[in-house]
């Protein structure tokens, strides 16, 4: 019966919600991300060191409210929470100023969004993002912004969102508002809106456009004509969060020769879905870390719908229906036609299981 009800189902209103949610989200951190260019803000560390701002803080909040007004049983997996707003003066009313800026400026999709009008609320709304995740029943993963540290430098970062129903993602949708619309011409327009639903394809429209229904959307696949030797690959900027040193090797044993596409986010799963890039690369750059299920969730359907093949280092597909996170190791993402001989390279390197793995991180 739960199989019957995933092939019927159309997911349409959750599409809806999703990509106007992402929009909001995405006009939001825009602005702060020009403001974060011209230097007028920045951002915050959390108990981990690693870097927030209040456009997580707000995106979080704007999404699962507009989650919830819609699907009040469901449950969302996301990335902040409210602790820091809490112990910070000061902090709760600056994300609730950029909130409600937003939506007055996008004040036609608060009939479907809703809006939110105190700092308790936002803090609230935030936190109910704390599921633990699992295999049954329908859980949405939310990256507020991915590529934090992309973010505070002015380069590339991504609103991602996905619905994850027992255990496989039916549903994605990114916002990248500073990715550009036509990669050869870097002084040209900005914002690409990706969506896909599982069994419908990969779709792409110009962010900052009104949202059109899927149909008018440009359908786009992964490009499954290439060679290694006219192949390009996109790979992370942070050498803490990727192995810069194995993916050379790795480029190096398959004889890829053009220069790699360095990109924050989950860009790099757009990129591919686009066309612009055949082949991600994510080693681990830590043999214990755990890649969280928002970093990768909407782009793995992305990548599935659009025709390719996304795995573990090993070529295992990922199980999103583990928890928070994915019990499982780095990411390669590439054309149907280049993926096994990719997988084929890192065994080589590493070892079958692994064995070789730790020289490189
Ligand atoms: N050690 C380690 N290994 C792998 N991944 C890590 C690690 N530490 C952090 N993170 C997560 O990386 C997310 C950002 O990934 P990016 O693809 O933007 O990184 S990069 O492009 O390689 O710089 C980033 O997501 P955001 O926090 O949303 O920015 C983290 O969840
Ligand atoms: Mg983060
Ligand atoms: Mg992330
Ligand atoms: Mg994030």
């Amino acid at each position: 019966m739960k199989r019957f009800y995933r092939t019927m189902a159309s997911f349409h209103k959750e599409l809806l919600v999703a990509q106007l949610a992402v929009k909001r989200a995405s006009i939001l951190t825009k602005k702060i991300s020009d403001e974060i260019a011209a230097k007028t803000t920045g951002g915050i560390s959390k108990t981990d060191k690693s870097p927030v701002t209040i456009g997580d803080f707000a995106a979080q909040a704007i999404v699962i409210n507009s989650i919830l007004k819609n699907f009040p049983s469901d449950e969302v997996v996301g990335e902040e929470d409210s602790d820091l707003i809490r112990q910070t003066p000061g902090l709760g009313q600056n994300i609730l100023e950029h909130i409600q800026n937003v939506q007055n400026e996008d004040k036609f999709s608060s009939d479907v969004l809703g809006e939110l009008s105190s700092i308790d609320s936002v803090c609230s709304t935030i936190d109910k993002g704390d599921s633990k995740g699992g295999s049954s029943g329908r859980i949405w993963a939310l990256d507020p912004i991915d590529g934090t540290k992309g973010f505070l430098r002015g380069d590339q970062f991504a609103v991602c969102l996905a619905l994850i129903v027992d255990g496989e993602v039916q549903l994605g949708v990114i916002g990248c508002p500073n990715l550009l619309v036509d990669l050869s011409n870097p002084s040209g327009k900005r914002g690409g809106l990706f969506s896909a639903i599982r069994g419908r394809g990969s779709y792409y429209q110009n962010l900052f456009e009104e949202v059109k229904p899927l149909d008018d959307q440009r359908r786009i696949f992964l490009n499954n004509k290439v060679s290694f030797a006219e192949a390009k690959v996109c790979e992370g900027v942070e050498k803490g969060h990727s192995s810069h040193e194995l993916q050379a090797l790795i480029k190096e044993d398959l004889n890829i020769v053009s220069k790699s596409l360095n990109l924050d986010s989950q860009v790099k799963y757009c990129a591919l879905a686009r066309g612009d890039a055949e082949i991600y690369l994510r080693l681990p750059k830590d043999v214990n870390y755990q890649e969280k299920i928002w970093d990768h969730a909407a782009g793995n359907v992305l990548i599935t719908e659009a025709e390719g093949v996304v795995s573990d280092i090993y070529g295992n597909s990922l199980d999103f229906g583990k928890g928070r996170t994915l019990q499982s190791q780095g990411i390669v993402a590439s054309s149907k036609t280049l993926h096994a001989d990719i997988i084929k390279t890192i065994k080589k390197i590493i070892g079958e299981n692994g064995e070789e793995l730790q020289k490189y991180c």
